[in-house]
């Protein structure tokens, strides 16, 4: 019967308009120039990477590549450059995977390949990196689709080989709607009403606005709209007969965002008086752009790969341009993420870029015994040796925490596990903070603090060190002037007299006061518990839903910004510790108007708080429930908060949980807790308030004890209209003299490669100086004077 159809289907080859459908069909096993199977197969003499994978025992990533016709590349045969040489080159396939097992897929007859348990305990030693071509011809252009949506597509047909398929609408075409996840992730529980923020999700790019927001998010640029092929009732429709939780959360906002353009003239933010940027009369927002500096110094470490210190006065963009750089360095290390590890000096400083502390990192503990001790500890543990033989890239924030003597026994730890001479083991450092700002931690025996500049190898360890010089917290150049002198501790008698007239008393008519900073912890508690007391109502408990692993858990936890518990009453002041768009960031200032859960739409508390926002209310509520009735109500309710936001307008916006993590580098969570990103705010902790920016703020320097916290303290306020100075006392402003010193050896060079208008600031000298050291470093034994000297 076979033969008997061969022969037919010899007689009758099959037609050229079946052979176009199978092209469309199957497009990358079609054959083009004949379409007959058998000729294929005859062409076809080589094994499939499959099988010779299966033949061999060596996987995918290990087998050869092979090229567009089918036929396996020998070794050398494949260059770097071929990869560029069709738009494919940079797609996730087999294919594309460079042969480095030398092993030519032509010999047929291999022998199984095993491997021994050890046979890859030198890879760290080997380094796959390499400088793409400068000339590589451009990369293909991006289709429309999301990528991620693209890769699970077929292809898209041209409208002559369309083949419709009854039961695919057209839609499946599109890609996924990007805020479905976000939305899919509320639900009505604690733990499922999250955002989907890995830690600081902050970056120079700012992130669209939360739809939770109102009213001001009524009217929103055509830019955040759901792109035209989604439109919302589209999805509505899809979800309609889905009862889950998730779609019927879907469903409503859907309704909401349907009803956004249509009620954009008489937006339901009414009711907390029509704001500014409804009225339109306050610019749209821009993104962050970096400057020039900052962009200078994003190459110098992406592009360039050298050890950087950037430094600069508070309110420089040192946080803003770290958050980019990590964001590069991820994106260039994508596959192999535990090639750049995110730390910083405390718990708090690490959260705030989504790192973790450098004792974590380095599985040191508290790092306190001698550099041979902490060696054999790291040794101990595989996971903290593995961290340091796949780092490449070590960042530091606020280093001016960083204990001097911690950094030459990391540098030596670095060294030894690494078994390499050179700085830190060859580690690319990008290091960043103000030695003005908060010192070290000081032991209990009370030594002398000693800085990480003080370091024996801190001069051997960086390549450049970069001043930033252009303020971008404080606009007036007056008070950026005076905060700068206070900062090197030489104030003149104007300043001194412009900081005492800050004594006045302030009063903002939209109910949010200042925010007082104060030294230490207790003292924040306390002024926070007593104005919570005093207001009238009852109060809501929010516990953070605390998980990972229980030994090490609380101990992480305890240093995060967002409390364990947190008790909350209408008219409570709160701070935002998330950063959500260009108006509302870390830091922005609000208070509680109402509890609400998000279907009801239910407000308590808030009449008798202020009768034009109880009308209004009213009436959101109506429109809301005419919508929701049908929805299953949640139990929980959140605060509502009405915000000031950056540009001073205010913003009211109902707050759910969010997710903070305690991640290392190769992404195992070590501990995560889900809570409301809120703080008390009539009293922050000057700690806590290092590296946020403060429309108001109240700073008793009486209180003050230790150098550098004034400056913090003080530097925090974008303008002395929003700054309140108590006792103000210019020797209790002074810096430390060994900072004074370290930054008077650094000065001013314009570099050649910027043009002379720059205002970049980097030390060459001490670069130069630095370079001199490290070549010296790793000619010979590294450091080895330094360590002697340290008695390692
Ligand atoms: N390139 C930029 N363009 C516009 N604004 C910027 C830029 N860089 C930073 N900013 C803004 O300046 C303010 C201060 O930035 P950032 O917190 O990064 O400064 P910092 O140097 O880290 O300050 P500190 O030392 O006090 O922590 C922020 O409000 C930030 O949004």
């Amino acid at each position: 019967m076979l033969s008997r159809a061969a022969k037919q289907c010899e007689a009758n080859p099959p037609p050229q308009k079946n052979a176009a459908l199978a092209k469309h069909l199957f497009p990358s096993s079609s054959p083009s120039a004949n379409p007959d199977i058998r000729e294929q197969f005859k062409k076809r003499v080589s094994p499939s990477p499959a099988t010779l994978s299966a033949r061999t025992g060596i996987n995918e990533r290990t087998s050869p590549s092979w090229n567009r016709t089918g036929t396996p590349r020998g070794p050398g045969q494949r260059s770097f450059a071929s990869l560029y040489e069709n738009s494919d080159a940079f797609k996730h396939e087999p294919s594309s995977v460079i042969d480095l097992t030398g092993q030519a897929p032509s010999s047929k007859a291999k022998e199984d390949v095993f491997f021994a348990e050890d046979d890859f305990s030198d890879d760290e030693n080997l380094d796959l990196d390499f400088e793409a071509p400068t000339s590589l011809p451009p990369m293909p252009k991006p289709p429309k689709v999301e990528s991620a949506a693209k890769e699970n597509m077929p292809p898209p047909s041209t409208p002559s080989q369309r083949v419709e398929w009854s039961s695919s609408p057209a839609s499946h075409w599109n890609p996924p709607n990007p805020r479905r996840a976000d939305s899919g992730a509320s639900h009505s529980t604690m733990s499922s009403l999250k955002r989907n923020s890995s830690g600081e999700d902050d970056c120079f790019e700012v992130p669209a606005p939360k739809k939770r927001v109102l009213p001001s998010s009524w009217k929103r640029d055509a830019a955040d709209q759901e792109p035209p092929t989604q439109t919302p009732a589209h999805n509505a429709k899809k979800n309609f007969f889905d009862p889950s939780a998730s779609a019927i959360k879907e469903q409503k906002r859907q309704l909401k965002n349907q009803r956004q353009p249509q009620n954009s003239e008489a937006p339901l933010g009414d009711w907390t008086g029509p704001s500014k940027e409804a009225e339109g009369t306050v610019p749209k927002m821009q993104a962050i752009s970096l400057s020039r500096e900052q962009r200078h110094i994003l190459n110098l470490v992406v592009e360039k790969k050298q050890s950087v210190f950037f430094t600069g006065p508070a309110g420089t963009g040192k946080s803003v341009l770290m958050r980019a750089i990590i964001d590069e360095l991820k994106k260039k290390y994508e596959r192999d993420p535990e090639r750049v590890a995110v730390t910083a000096s405390t718990g708090l400083a690490a959260c705030n870029i989504g790192g973790v502390t450098l004792h974590s990192f380095s599985g040191i503990g508290l790092g306190k015994e001698s550099a041979t001790a902490l060696i054999k500890k790291v040794r101990r543990n595989p996971k903290a040796k593995n961290r340091w033989l796949r780092v490449k890239c070590l960042i530091i924030d606020e280093v001016s925490m960083v204990d001097g003597d911690l950094f030459d026994k990391l540098s030596q730890i670095a060294r030894t596990i690494r078994n390499n001479g050179r700085p830190w083991g060859g580690i690319q450092l990008v290091i960043t903070g103000d030695f003005f700002q908060l010192p070290p931690v000081p032991d209990r025996d009370q030594r002398e603090v000693k800085f990480a500049f003080d370091a024996s190898t801190w001069k051997t360890s960086i390549d450049h060190t970069i001043g930033l010089t252009a303020v971008f917290r404080q606009r007036d150049p007056q008070f950026a002037r005076m905060l700068n002198e206070m900062r090197l501790g030489e104030i003149s008698a104007e300043t001194e007299r412009a900081f005492k007239a800050l004594s006045r008393p302030l009063k903002f008519q939209d109910g949010v006061d200042m925010a007082q900073l104060y030294p230490t912890r207790a003292q924040v508690e306390s002024s926070n518990a007593s104005r919570l007391r005093a207001l009238p109502g009852e109060g809501r408990q929010f516990v953070a839903e605390d998980s990972g692993d229980p030994a090490i858990r609380d101990k992480l936890l305890a240093n995060m910004m967002a409390p364990k518990c947190l008790d909350l009453k209408v008219g409570a002041q709160v701070m935002l510790i998330k950063n959500w768009d260009a108006g509302l960031v870390n830091g922005s200032l609000g208070r509680v108007i109402a509890f609400s859960d998000e279907k009801t739409f239910e407000m308590e508390g808030a009449s008798g708080h202020d009768p034009d926002m109880s009308d209004a209310m009213t009436k959101a509520r109506k429109k809301l429930q005419a919508f929701s009735a049908e929805l299953e109500a949640p139990k929980q309710k959140f605060p509502v908060v009405q915000f000031i936001a950056m540009d001073g307008t205010p913003r009211v916006v109902m707050v759910e949980p969010e997710e903070w993590k305690v991640e290392l580098p190769n992404g195992e969570v070590q501990a995560k807790r889900l809570q409301l990103p809120l703080i008390l705010a009539w009293a922050l902790s000057i700690h806590k308030a290092q590296g946020q920016t403060l429309e108001r703020v109240t700073v008793d320097l009486g209180r003050v004890f230790e150098k550098g916290q004034a400056y913090v303290a003080l530097s925090r306020a974008t303008s002395q209209h929003g700054l309140q100075v108590l006792n103000f006392n210019k020797h209790k402003v002074m810096a430390h003299p060994k900072v004074c010193d370290f930054y008077k050896q650094l000065y001013r060079v314009n570099e050649a490669d910027l043009g002379p208008a720059t205002s970049v600031t980097d030390f060459v000298a001490d670069r130069m100086g630095y370079q001199k050291a490290r070549q010296e470093a790793s000619d010979s034994v590294p450091d080895e004077d330094a360590l002697a000297s340290m008695g390692y």
